[in-house]
């Protein structure tokens, strides 16, 4: 990811925390349930940002979706 994005990215969303580079040069997405590696941007939606991910406990590709934290309250998903 561009370093704007990234920053767009720790700036926008407080359910997730984009840590420092992994060993492969990518930044990780940590969450409560798993780790993943962010391999690029795939799309953007009304609710947010949608990233594909690489599990880092399974290493199954999976797509993210980061919620605009317009759609947040009290760290719950408003749909
Ligand atoms: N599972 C997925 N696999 C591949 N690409 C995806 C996946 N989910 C979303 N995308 C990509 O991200 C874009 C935005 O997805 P999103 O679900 O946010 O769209 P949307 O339904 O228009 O948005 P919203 O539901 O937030 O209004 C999609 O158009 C698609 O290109």
């Amino acid at each position: 990811l561009q370093t704007q994005t990234q920053t767009e990215l720790l700036n926008t969303d407080p359910l997730f925390f984009l840590s420092t580079l992994t060993a492969a040069e990518r930044p990780v997405l940590r969450s409560s349930t798993a780790d993943y590696s962010i391999l690029e941007r795939i799309g953007e939606g009304g609710f947010g940002k949608v990233l594909k991910c690489q599990n880092l406990k399974n290493n199954k590709t999976v797509a993210v979706k980061i919620i605009k934290e317009a759609h947040i309250t009290n760290g719950q998903c408003l749909f």
